[in-house]
Parts: C-alpha cells; sequence; structure tokens
C-alpha cells in the first residue's frame, strides 16, 4: 500500500504495445539509481494478462483506471494520431490524491539520469517546452499535485473534448494557459525526432540531458534495433534506449493460470500478500512487491544486472524472435564525431547499406518427388444452357404481374405470316429467291413431288395473305437488290441443296404466269416513286431596278472598268497546262491590236513567268514572234486604224492583263510559238 502522500514517478499504459517503452522507462530509472517508487495507470480491460504479469514486475504500483475517450476527436487527425483517441485517460492523475507529488512520464520516455529533484518543485503543475511549439508545453514529462477540483475540472474539459490537438496535450495546454505554471528546462523532455536538426546545440546541452522523449507514431521499438547505429542526434538517443533494452531483456513471465488480476474487493484484503501480485481498481493501490521504505533500493536493482552483451534473455515472445541468434551487440562507431567536411569516414564505420532490412529465405530441403493427387475432380457437368426437349406451347403467355396485364384483351391476329403453317416452313423471303427463272429451272424434277403438299400450303398461303409491302415498289426493288448481291451460282446450289434435305421446304415453283417479273434492270425509282428534285427558281426580270438605270432592253448598266463583253469576245485566251494560268492576247482588240511585222508572222503571249513557287501567280509574260502561215492577219485593216505594231519581243507587266474572259480555245497547232527567250528568263518560265 503506498503511503500517503508519498512521491511517485507515474507513467500510463494502455496498449499491449507500449510493454516494451513502459519495461525501459522503468528500468532506466533504476538504473539511475532514483529513489522514489514507480507507478502506473492502466486500463484492464485493453491489457493482455502478460502484460499485466510484466508490469506487476516492473512497477511499484500499478493504479486500474477506466478509458477516457475524447467525444470530439477530429483534431487528432491533423496530426496524423487517431491512435491517441484515449489519451484524455492522463488526467486520472490529478485524482491520485494519495500522492503528494507525482512525475507523470510517458512510457516513450528513456531516463539518462533520474530526475528526482523535480519532486522538490513548489508549483502545482510543471512540464517542458513542447519542441514543436516551444510556448506550449509538452504533457510526456509533468510535474504534478494531485488535486480532485483540478481533476473535476479536467474533466469537465474532457468531456466536451475540448483540445486543440484531439488528445491531452491539447487540453492541458489549454487548462494551464491563463493559470500558473513552471516552466521546465527540455533537458527533462528532450524530444527528438527524424527532423530534430539542431546538432549543435545538441552537443552544447548533451551532457545535461535527463530523459529523451520519443515523440510520434513511430517508437523505438517499432524499428529495427539496426536503425539506431545510424548518424544523427536521434539515432544517437535512440541508441541510449536500446541500450537500457538490452540491458534487461529477461524470459517473458508466464501469466498465473488462474486470475490474474483480482478484483478491487479481493485485493483490498488481500493486500499485504508478498506472494501474490494484485492490480487494484483506482483508487486503491497495491504494490506488487512489498513497498519497501525509502531509500531502500529497488527490487531491480538488488538483482544482479544481466550482462549487457548476454543476448539470450528475452523479454517478451517477440523479442526471444527478434534475438533468437545470439550476437553480441556490434560496435558503433562514433558517427557524430566525424564531420564529412573535414575528414574521411571513420575506418571502423560501418556500410549505410548496414539499415537495409534483409529478408533472408531457406531452399525447401525435401527430398520427396512432387506427387500428384491420385484423381482430380470432376470438371462440373452442368455449364451448358441445356435445351428444352418440347418446346413450350405457343398459347403459353407469361404470368400477368401488372393488374393492367390480367384484363388485357389481345386481339386475335389476322395476319398470317409462313412461320405460323404447322408444317411448310419457307418464308415470303425464300419465295422472292426462288423466282427467277435460272433458279426454278435449277431444280430437280424429281423434288417437284416429293414437295406436293407443301406447294400446295404454299399456294394457299399465297392465295390467302396480302402483305402492305407487296404494293410498295420500293420494297420490291431494295429486296430485289438484296437478291442480286447473291451470286446466282449460289442461288443455284442452294436450289439443288434445299430439296435434298429432308424436311426442308422449297418454295413452290410457279407457273410462268403467277410468276412475277424478277429481272432488275435498275435500282433507280421509277419516275412517279421519284421525288421532285428541287431547283432553283427562275429569276423573274424586272423592268427597273432602283428608278431607270435599266436600258432599254432593261439589262442594267455595266459597271465601271469591266471590258464590254464584246471585247473579251474577241480575245484569245491560252491556258497555261502547267499552273493553269490564263493569258489573253491584248493584242486582238481594237484598242490594241494583233502584232505582226508581215503577213505571217504574229506577235504573242507565248512564255509566262513564274515567281519561284510555281503555285504564286505570274509576274509577267513574254511576248515574242511566231510564224502564223495559216493565218495571214488583215494588216491593213489595223494600220488604217493608224496603230504601229511593236517588232520586237515584249513583257508585259501583269497588271496590264485583262481580266480572264470566259472563251476558251486552244492555240492551233501550226500557231505553236518558239521561245526566243535568254536562259536566265527560262530558269522560272515554261512554254505554253
Ligand atoms: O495506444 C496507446 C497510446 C498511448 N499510450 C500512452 O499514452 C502516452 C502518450 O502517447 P504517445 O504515443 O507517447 O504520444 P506522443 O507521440 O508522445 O505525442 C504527444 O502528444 C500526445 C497527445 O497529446 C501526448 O500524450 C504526448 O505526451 C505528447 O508527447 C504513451 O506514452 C503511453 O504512455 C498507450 O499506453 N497506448
Ligand atoms: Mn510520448
Amino acid at each position: 500500500m503506498a503511503t500517503m502522500g508519498e512521491d511517485v514517478y507515474c507513467t500510463l499504459v494502455m496498449s499491449d504495445n507500449y510493454l516494451k517503452g513502459a519495461a525501459v522507462l522503468a528500468h532506466s530509472l533504476r538504473d539511475a539509481g532514483t529513489k522514489k517508487k514507480l507507478a502506473a495507470l492502466i486500463t484492464l480491460d485493453t491489457l493482455s494478462a502478460a502484460t499485466i504479469a510484466e508490469l506487476k514486475e516492473l512497477f511499484d504500483y500499478l493504479i486500474t483506471v477506466d478509458r477516457i475517450r475524447n467525444p470530439n476527436p477530429k483534431n487528432l487527425y491533423l496530426m496524423d494520431r487517431a491512435d491517441l483517441s484515449f489519451a484524455f485517460t492522463k488526467i486520472y492523475l490529478w485524482r491520485q490524491t494519495q500522492f503528494r507529488k507525482i512525475v507523470y512520464l510517458d512510457a516513450d520516455i528513456v531516463a539518462l539520469r533520474a530526475p528526482d529533484e523535480l519532486f522538490e518543485i513548489d508549483a502545482p503543475f510543471a512540464a517542458a517546452p513542447d519542441v514543436g511549439w516551444p510556448d506550449a508545453f509538452n504533457s510526456g514529462v509533468m510535474v504534478l499535485t494531485p488535486d480532485m477540483g483540478e481533476y473535476w475540472a479536467l474533466q469537465t474539459m474532457a468531456a466536451s473534448g475540448d483540445s486543440f490537438d484531439g488528445a491531452d496535450q491539447g487540453l492541458l495546454n489549454q487548462y494551464y494557459e491563463h493559470r500558473d505554471w513552471q516552466r521546465l528546462s527540455f533537458t527533462y523532455n528532450t524530444t527528438p525526432n527524424a527532423q530534430y536538426q539542431w546538432e549543435p546545440a545538441y552537443r552544447h546541452y548533451k551532457r545535461d540531458i535527463k530523459m529523451v522523449h520519443f515523440i510520434g507514431k513511430q517508437k523505438p521499438w517499432m524499428k529495427a534495433r539496426q536503425s539506431a547505429s545510424g548518424p544523427g542526434v536521434y539515432n544517437e538517443l535512440l541508441s541510449h534506449w536500446w541500450a537500457v533494452y538490452d540491458r534487461h531483456s529477461k524470459p517473458p513471465i508466464a501469466p498465473p493460470a488462474s486470475h490474474t488480476v483480482a478484483t478491487a474487493k479481493e485485493s483490498e484484503s488481500d493486500d499485504t500478500s508478498k506472494e501474490r501480485a494484485n492490480v487494484q481498481s483506482e483508487p486503491v493501490v497495491l504494490s506488487p512487491h512489498e513497498a519497501s521504505p525509502e531509500g531502500d533500493a529497488p527490487p531491480s536493482i538488488e538483482e544482479p544486472l544481466p550482462n549487457p552483451s548476454d543476448n539470450a534473455e528475452v523479454l517478451t515472445d517477440d523479442l526471444r524472435e527478434e534475438r533468437s541468434e545470439p550476437k553480441p551487440r556490434e560496435f558503433s562507431a562514433p558517427q557524430m564525431e566525424w564531420d564529412a567536411t573535414r575528414s574521411a569516414p571513420p575506418a571502423e564505420s560501418r556500410p549505410e547499406a548496414m539499415d537495409f532490412p534483409v529478408q533472408q529465405y531457406t531452399f525447401n530441403d525435401s527430398r520427396q518427388l512432387f506427387q500428384p493427387p491420385k484423381s482430380y475432380p470432376e470438371p462440373p457437368k452442368d455449364m451448358w444452357y441445356e435445351v428444352p426437349q418440347e418446346k413450350p406451347a405457343a398459347e403459353e403467355r407469361p404470368k400477368p404481374i401488372f393488374p393492367w396485364e390480367k384484363d388485357r384483351i389481345v386481339p386475335k391476329a389476322t395476319r398470317v405470316f409462313a412461320d405460323d403453317q404447322p408444317s411448310p416452313h419457307s418464308t415470303p423471303w425464300q419465295s422472292l429467291s426462288m423466282t427467277s427463272e435460272l433458279e426454278v429451272d435449277a431444280v430437280p424434277s424429281a423434288s417437284s413431288t416429293t414437295h406436293k403438299s407443301s406447294t400446295e400450303t404454299w399456294q394457299s398461303f399465297n392465295n390467302r395473305s396480302v402483305n402492305a409491302w407487296d404494293a410498295v415498289p420500293g420494297i420490291e426493288n431494295y429486296i430485289r437488290s438484296v437478291m442480286e448481291q447473291q451470286s446466282p451460282r449460289k442461288n443455284k446450289s442452294m436450289a439443288i441443296q434445299i430439296p435434298s434435305t429432308e424436311g426442308q421446304i422449297l418454295s413452290p415453283p410457279l407457273d410462268t404466269a403467277q410468276r412475277r417479273e424478277s429481272l432488275i434492270l435498275t435500282d433507280f425509282p421509277t419516275a412517279i416513286e421519284r421525288p421532285s428534285l428541287p431547283v432553283t427558281p427562275a429569276p423573274i426580270r424586272r423592268p427597273t431596278f432602283w428608278g431607270e438605270e435599266r436600258d432599254e432592253t432593261g439589262a442594267l448598266p455595266a459597271a465601271d472598268g469591266v471590258p464590254d463583253q464584246t471585247d473579251w469576245v474577241r480575245e484569245k485566251l491560252f491556258v497555261c497546262p502547267q499552273c493553269g494560268f490564263t493569258s489573253h492576247e491584248s493584242s486582238f482588240n481594237a484598242s490594241n491590236p494583233p502584232l505582226f511585222d508581215s503577213a505571217n508572222v504574229v506577235s504573242r503571249v507565248t512564255t509566262v513567268e513564274h515567281a519561284p513557287d510555281v503555285s504564286t501567280e505570274p509576274v509577267s509574260v513574254a511576248i515574242e514572234e511566231v510564224e502564223a502561215p495559216g493565218i495571214a492577219q488583215n494588216e491593213d485593216a489595223f494600220e488604217s486604224e493608224g496603230s504601229s505594231p511593236p517588232t520586237s519581243p515584249q513583257l508585259l507587266p501583269l497588271s496590264l492583263h485583262p481580266p480572264p474572259a470566259y472563251h476558251y480555245y486552244t492555240l492551233p497547232e501550226h500557231l505553236r510559238p518558239v521561245s526566243k527567250l535568254a536562259p536566265s528568263l527560262r530558269l522560272n518560265s515554261h512554254q505554253i
């Protein structure tokens, strides 16, 4: 039983996976020579019997408490710590008024020194700054004086879920924000993590560090031990944790066969027993050992410490696995002392790849050959659709589902289709395919008697049924065109095969009088079927347009600059076969007469000059004299008009070319010009 007004270090264990952390914490405090007792708040319903048994060995007092869930845990997701939804359970600390002072320590803390001096703090509450937000304190190390008033106040806050991080640290910081609390040195709660980069400060204050707190989701025991051998502040401190762990590894304690955890009532009556370790419901506190008087060395210290290099001993099943291969703790070079900017790595340092996870597989050494099973299961047999033996009755109608289906009056079918006939199975399509002279002739005469009955049925069907589409020539045309696509050879073979197969019904041969014409001359619609094509209505000429502009013939006046139509008609147009350029002989009108210097020589446009890119318009045309013996020009006629013909080839600028005429005619063979152009000009030229 705890002495009233005692001082204790206290931790919290709510799950089995924090057992290793709690063990290292307890061992580290005792190893460091603390004079204080160790207690743990535990939640019975979430811990295994083995864990509780282990904890009983480790702590002087186990105090059972109920878990307190945060009713409003959404803020936990801000730090991705949904696992902390029961962290409010910590507020049970304030209820432990049987103690004078409590130094609370998270289960993920390792003590390098026993900070017993913390119990001397007068302030009712003290904590160290949080590395993430130094104005706030980290709730992993707290010095507190239990007080029921404070407990209820905190309980009220917890019930409302008022916490900025969704867990105890947010809640407690909010609670103490406007209250007196003492700030502890960071060395009481040094929180290294992978991001902690201020190595110079660490080097400087290293010797003062009392406790190291491995905050965050990843705890030391969750990582491979080898990870502690890497460089960096974190790994250096991590190796401290493992050193304590290794030092105290011992076989797991088997849980007692009977009830491990006594009820509160039992415990009260049995609290002096040394043999039976009891766990008491809060607030009764019992010691698993006889509570040793203040100053006595804790039992674990009295026991000879296991050899650190003796790794045969394990703490739990997990650890036994992990440590099954006995190997001495490997030397870790003081890598933090090595400054890569100044020197080569120490000769004994291990390669970086040492930390890579290694997975080894062993070969199967069985010498037995593979034995196939004697028999394999039969393949499933019902994997096809069973066609019903009998055709379902035609009259059978599906059961009515909806009310209106019950009273539905189904009109009796009046149309008779070939398929509806019980015996003959030919269809109108087949009949169509058999109407050609060729096919009918191809049917062997012997078959005609075989199918007599079907022929009769066909006749009766043919007489009775007249389909609407029989009168529509478009449908018939379509069917014929489809038939046309089938080769006559194929049709013929079909015609032969059908009667040879028993049960197959051939379309009845019709006599010539009944047979309809089957030759398709064209698929074009007839003049009656064809809709009239849309045509643009002829324009109606109006006598006047905007008044009296029209001349006496009713035509509109010519546009300015457009040559007279009569001039255009008289022009000769040459079309360049290469580029399509049209050239006009402007010399063939009255104002610009044909060029000639003799009766049989006419100047003509012969060459079109192009820009380097043939696709662009020509830049000029050349005119030269050609012999045209057949067309002696009426020299006098032109001379009489006072025109003097040019005598030598000339280049006409394009701008002088008249617009295209609408009359095209080919230059006669005898007018083929002979180019006299200079080679340089011909570079981008071609002859017409
Ligand atoms: O499944 C769990 C979770 C937590 N704990 C106990 O609760 C403590 C707090 O959880 P921990 O994982 O150590 O939290 P930290 O990563 O240290 O996170 C910070 O944020 C927590 C929520 O605010 C505070 O409780 C811590 O003190 C603070 O350091 C642990 O040490 C254990 O003692 C369990 O026993 N089982
Ligand atoms: Mn912690």
